[in-house]
C-alpha cells in the first residue's frame, strides 16, 4: 500500500506523527552485466519459448542505472535512513546523520533532494519522506565500500547495501524478481514512484515489472 501523499510543509504541521526520512542514492554506470552487456540504455531481444511475463522476441529498452537499497536487520528491504525528530533538527540534517551511522559516509542532503512525503499506511502515525540523490559512479562505489568498512551499523541494523537491478532478464529475472521480495513499510511504493518520476523507468516498464513480480510471488516455489 502506498499511503497518502502530502507536501513536506503540511506533514511538518501535523501533530503526533513520527517522521521517517530515507534516501534513494543512484548513479549512472559503465559496468557491463556478464562482462558484455552495457548496463546503461541497452536494448536486448528476449527470445524465450515460454517466458513467464514477456512475449517472445520483445525488444526491451533498458535504462540501467544503479539505485541502492539495503537489507535491514529484520530481513526486509528498505532505503537507508531512519527516524528524525523535526523539533530537534531539520529532516535533511537528521537524514545525513542516519546515513553516517548506516553507511559511514558524510553525504550532504539538501531540501532540493526531497522527492515525496507520505502518511504511511503502517505503522500508524508515521510520515515517510523520501529523498533522491544522484551521485557519480565513483561516489556510489565509495559509499558502498564505506558501508562495509566504516559504518557503525554494518552487520547490525544494516546487513548490507544492495543495488536494485533495473534490467529484465528472461523469466522475470532482474527487476521483477527484486520486486517480489518483502519490503519495509511503503518503501516498495517509494521505489516505484521515484523510478517513474525521475524517468529511470517508463510507466509501461514499471507496470510490466509489477505484474511479473506478482506472478513470481504467487508461482510455484523451486
Ligand atoms: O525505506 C523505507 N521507506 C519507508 N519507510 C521506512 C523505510 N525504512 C524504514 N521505514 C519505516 C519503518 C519504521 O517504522 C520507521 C523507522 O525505521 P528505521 O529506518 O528502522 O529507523 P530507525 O533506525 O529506527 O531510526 O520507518
Amino acid at each position: 500500500m502506498a499511503g497518502k501523499e502530502i507536501s513536506k510543509e503540511e506533514s511538518l504541521s501535523l501533530k503526533g506523527y513520527r517522521h521517517a526520512c530515507h534516501i534513494m542514492l543512484y548513479a549512472d554506470t559503465d559496468a557491463r552485466l556478464f562482462g558484455k552487456i552495457p548496463m546503461k540504455h541497452i536494448v536486448i531481444h528476449v527470445n524465450v519459448s515460454d517466458p513467464l511475463c514477456y512475449p517472445a522476441s520483445l525488444v526491451v529498452e533498458l535504462n540501467l542505472l544503479s539505485p541502492q537499497m539495503q537489507m535491514r536487520f529484520d530481513g526486509l528491504l528498505g532505503f537507508p535512513g531512519g527516524l528524525v525528530n523535526p523539533a530537534e533538527e531539520s529532516l535533511e540534517r537528521g537524514l545525513s546523520r542516519e546515513l553516517w551511522e548506516e553507511m559511514g559516509t558524510a553525504l550532504e542532503v539538501t531540501a532540493e533532494d526531497h522527492h515525496s512525503s507520505c502518511v504511511a499506511p503502517s505503522p500508524p502515525h508515521l510520515i515517510t519522506h523520501l529523498y533522491c540523490k544522484r551521485l557519480r559512479e565513483e561516489e556510489l562505489q565509495e559509499a558502498e565500500r564505506a558501508a562495509v568498512l566504516t559504518a557503525a551499523d554494518h552487520g547490525l541494523e544494516v546487513l548490507g547495501m544492495v543495488r536494485v537491478p533495473l534490467y529484465v532478464l528472461k523469466n522475470g529475472g532482474g527487476f521483477p524478481s527484486f520486486l517480489s521480495h518483502s519490503f519495509i513499510s511503503n518503501s516498495r511504493s517509494q521505489l516505484l514512484a521515484a523510478l517513474r518520476d525521475l524517468g529511470l523507468l517508463s510507466p509501461g516498464e514499471l507496470d510490466s515489472a509489477v505484474a511479473c513480480a506478482e506472478k513470481i510471488r504467487h508461482g510455484p516455489q523451486p
